[in-house]
Formats: structure tokens, sequence, C-alpha cells
């Protein structure tokens, strides 16, 4: 009797709105082994998202839930999560996605939903986080992944890495510095969590049963 192994790993669906260089991470941890899950579904909220074509490319299913389309967040929302609960998921990840979610919906996906912020949470919370570094003349940014939370940006934060901001920085090779660690952190984040030791108890991030006072640092090599 064969056994699909599909049904037997883990389920992601992963949302996106653009380069899917995060989700590019996933596929080849997966691809790897390193990551024993499966990515069920990408779905953008915008249809010239490129890590669209990512997915394609790896033969993972595709949708696109255009906000534009709709005149409210809820509608939205809701239109969004009926599309991913069509696949069941074990987890929901956030890779690059830039819609505000509803209270609802963040519920819906309570203990089961992860972002990926390019900030040292609780500081810039928000959009363009790199050039508010830069404005400030911050010496030090970074990036940080958390359960979602209905307030923006303020779920409990899971692990965040350092990276230092030269002289020379601009938004770009800011975001290149923080992008690589993004790509080992995120996967790591994961791959805690489809193997059951990160989980979400009290609104309190814990691994292996140890609340996460503090976020994991993480020291790149
Ligand atoms: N309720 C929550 N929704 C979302 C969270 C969250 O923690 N709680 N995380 C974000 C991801 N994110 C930062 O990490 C983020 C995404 C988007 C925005 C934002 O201001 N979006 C604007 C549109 C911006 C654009 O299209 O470029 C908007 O939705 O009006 C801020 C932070 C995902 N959602
Ligand atoms: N506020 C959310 C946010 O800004 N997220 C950021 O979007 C980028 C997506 O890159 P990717 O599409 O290449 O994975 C990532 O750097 C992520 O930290």
């Amino acid at each position: 009797m064969s056994i699909d192994n599909a049904t037997a790993l883990p389920t992601l669906v992963v949302l996106i709105s653009g380069s899917g260089s995060n989700l590019q991470a996933f596929i080849k941890a997966i691809e790897t082994g390193r990551l024993k899950a499966r990515i069920a579904a990408v779905i953008s909220n915008r249809a010239e998202a490129y890590g669209l074509r990512r997915a394609a490319d790896a033969g993972i299913p595709t949708d696109i839930v255009s906000h534009r389309l709709f005149d409210n967040r809820e509608n939205f929302d809701q239109v969004l999560q009926d599309k991913i609960d069509a696949f069941q998921p074990d987890l929901v990840v956030l890779a690059g996605f830039m819609r505000i979610l509803t209270p609802n919906f963040v519920r819906h996906y309570e203990g089961r939903m992860l972002n990926i912020h390019p900030s040292l949470l609780p500081l810039y919370k928000g959009i363009h986080t790199h050039r508010r570094v830069l404005e400030d003349g911050g010496n030090e940014h970074g990036v940080s992944v958390h359960f979602v939370s209905p307030e923006l940006d303020g779920g409990p934060v899971i692990i965040q890495a350092k990276v230092p901001v030269l002289p020379s920085d601009s938004e770009s090779s800011l975001a290149e510095r923080i992008q690589e660690q993004e790509h080992v952190i995120y996967p790591q984040v994961v791959k805690w969590f489809v193997e059951g030791r990160l989980k979400l108890v009290n609104n309190q991030a814990t691994l292996d049963g140890n609340a996460l006072t503090r976020p994991i640092q993480h020291l790149s090599a």
C-alpha cells in the first residue's frame, strides 16, 4: 500500500505581495530536506508579485486575491480566509504580505500565523522601516519573526537578528543585509513550529515549553 507522503507533512499556506525571496528560502529548505513541510499554496494580493512565478516554477499552486477589488478590509479578508481554509493549513506564513489584516481574520489563525518584519520590534512597526532607520541615523537595525496579533506588528516576537547600519548604506543595501538574515531565521522558525517545538501559549511564544520572555537572538556565522 503506497502512502501519500504529501498528506503526512505539515501544510503551509504562504501569503506574499512581492518578490518572494523568503518564499524561495522555504522552497529551498523543503527541497534540501531541512524543512519537512509542504507548501499547499501561495496566495498574493498583487497579481504582479514575482513570488507567484517562484511558486509556479516550484510546482506550487498559486492564487490571487486582489485587495483593489474589494471596498473594505472585511470582505477582502473573508475571501482570503476562505481560500486559505480550503487547504486546511497547519500554519499560515506571511512572507512580505503587505496588507493589514482585520482582528477577526487574525483571531481565526491565532497561534498558527507568523510574520517576518524588517525591524527590531517593537522599534519601527509599520512600513518603510529601512528608510526610517536611515533617516533617524540609526547604527543598528534588524529583523523580527513574530506570531501575528490584531495589533499591527505587535505579536509575540520569537527571534531577532541584528545587522549594523553602515554610513554608506542605502535602503537597498540595508534591505539586502537584512534579507540575508531573513532567509536563515524564517525557515528555522517554521521548522520549530512544524516540529511542535514552537507554540503560542496564553499569548506568549514558547519553545520546547519555555516561555520566550525575550526574543531569541540569532547570531550570524
Ligand atoms: N493585524 C495584523 N496584520 C498584519 C500584520 C500584523 O502583525 N497584524 N503584519 C503585517 C506585515 N507588515 C509588517 O510586517 C505590514 C504590512 C502592511 C502594512 C501596511 O501599512 N499596509 C497598507 C498597505 C501598504 C502597501 O500596500 O504597500 C495597508 O494595509 O493599508 C504594515 C505592516 C501583515 N498584516
Ligand atoms: N511589513 C512587512 C514587510 O515589510 N516585510 C518585508 O517584506 C520583504 C519581503 O521580501 P520577499 O518578498 O523577497 O520575501 C521582507 O524583507 C520582509 O521583512
